[in-house]
C-alpha cells in the first residue's frame, strides 16, 4: 500500500458567469463556464497508520484547521466510510490567492476527496465524491469531476464543455472580496436571460460576461483599474465574484509579452486553460 502522494489542486476560471434568477432560499441561480488552469496549489498526503485523525502540517492563514476545506473534506470521507481509517498528515503548498475567485479552497477539497479515496482504497465513484463535495461548496463538484463544464443551478449541474485552451494572464488586484457581500448587493444584475443550450463559446465570447463585474468595479477601484489596463490588450474579465481578473491570449508568448509589461506592483501569473483537470491527469498516470 502506498503511504504518500503529492497531487495538484488547480485553479478554475469562470470564463463567463451569468446570474439568471434566485432560489427561494436566496441563493442565486447561475449559468457559468468553468475551465481549469495548469496552475494551482499542491497537496501532499502521508498516511500515518500509527497516529489516527487528520492533521495539517501548516495552517492556512486566517483559517482555523477545523474549518479548512481540506480537513472538512477528509473528515467527510471518514464519516461517509463509517469505519476507522488510517490517520493522515496533509501538507499544502499554497500558490492561489484566497478569496480570489480562482476556487482554491474548493479545489483543495476536491483534491483531498480524490487523493484520500485513492490512498484509503475506498473505491467511491466520482458521483459519490461529487455529492460529498457539494456539501462543502458549490464549486467542489466541478473540481471532483475534472472536466471543463457549463454549470447551472448554483454551479452543481454540470455539462462537459470544450472551450478553447487559450493562455491567460491572471491578475490579483490588491483587495479581498467576500462572495456573500457581492451576492447581497442591491445593484447586482440578477435577470440575465437563460441560455437554452450549453454554449459552444468558440468565436462568440462577446455574448457572455460576468454579471458581478459592474458592482465589483464600483466597489473596488483596484479591480476597475486592473480591468482597464488588461482590456487594452484584448477581452478581460472577472472570475467568480473576484477579485482576480483574466485576459485571454492565443499563445503563451503573447500572454508573456503582456505579463512582462505589467505596471509595477501588479501580482498574478500566466497559465494555460485546460479542459481536463491536472489532478485527473496525474491520477490517471498513477493508476
Ligand atoms: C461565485 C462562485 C462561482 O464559481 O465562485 P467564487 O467567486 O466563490 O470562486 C461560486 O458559485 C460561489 O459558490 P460558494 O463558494 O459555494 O459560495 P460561498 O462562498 O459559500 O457563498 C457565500 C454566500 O454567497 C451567497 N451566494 C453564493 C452562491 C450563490 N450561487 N448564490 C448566493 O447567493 C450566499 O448568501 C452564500 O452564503
Ligand atoms: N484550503 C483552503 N484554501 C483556501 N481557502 C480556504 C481553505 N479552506 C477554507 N478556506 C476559506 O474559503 C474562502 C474562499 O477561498 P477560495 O476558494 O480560495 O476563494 P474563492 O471561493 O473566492 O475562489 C477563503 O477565504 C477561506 O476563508
Amino acid at each position: 500500500m502506498s503511504l504518500g502522494i503529492t497531487l495538484p489542486s488547480p485553479a478554475k476560471l469562470n470564463l463567463f458567469l451569468h446570474i439568471v434568477g434566485r432560489r427561494p432560499d436566496g441563493y442565486h441561480e447561475l449559468q457559468t463556464l468553468f475551465q481549469f488552469l495548469d496552475y494551482g496549489d499542491e497537496l501532499t498526503f502521508t498516511l500515518t497508520p500509527e497516529q489516527p485523525g487528520v492533521r495539517l502540517v501548516e495552517s492556512v492563514p486566517d483559517v482555523p484547521d477545523d474549518d479548512n476545506l481540506i480537513t472538512r473534506a477528509a473528515k467527510a470521507l471518514m464519516e461517509h466510510n463509517g469505519e476507522e481509517l488510517p490517520g493522515v498528515t496533509i501538507a499544502i503548498t499554497k500558490r492561489l490567492p484566497m478569496g480570489g475567485g480562482l476556487g482554491g479552497g474548493s479545489s483543495n477539497a476536491a483534491t483531498t476527496l480524490l487523493g484520500l479515496n485513492y490512498l484509503w482504497n475506498l473505491d467511491l465513484s466520482i458521483d459519490q465524491l461529487a455529492n460529498i463535495g457539494l456539501d462543502l461548496g458549490a464549486d467542489v463538484p466541478v473540481f471532483v469531476r475534472g472536466h471543463a463544464a457549463f454549470g447551472e443551478g448554483v454551479g452543481e449541474k454540470l455539462t462537459n464543455a470544450n472551450p478553447p485552451e487559450d493562455w491567460f494572464v491572471v491578475i490579483k488586484p490588491a483587495c479581498n472580496i467576500n462572495t456573500g457581500k457581492i451576492f447581497s448587493e442591491q445593484g447586482l444584475t440578477r435577470n440575465t436571460p437563460r441560455i437554452k443550450i450549453a454554449p459552444a463559446f468558440e468565436g462568440d465570447a462577446s455574448r457572455y460576461r460576468n454579471d458581478c463585474e459592474g458592482v465589483v468595479r464600483e466597489l473596488y477601484p483596484e479591480v476597475n483599474q486592473s480591468l482597464e489596463w488588461l482590456s487594452k490588450f484584448g477581452p478581460a474579465r472577472l472570475t467568480g465574484t473576484g477579485a482576480c481578473i483574466f485576459g485571454r491570449f492565443p499563445t503563451e508568448s503573447a500572454a508573456r509579452i503582456i505579463w512582462e509589461s505589467k505596471p509595477s506592483g501588479v501580482t498574478g501569473f500566466v497559465a494555460k486553460g485546460v479542459n481536463v483537470s491536472p489532478l485527473h491527469t496525474k491520477l490517471t498516470e498513477l493508476k
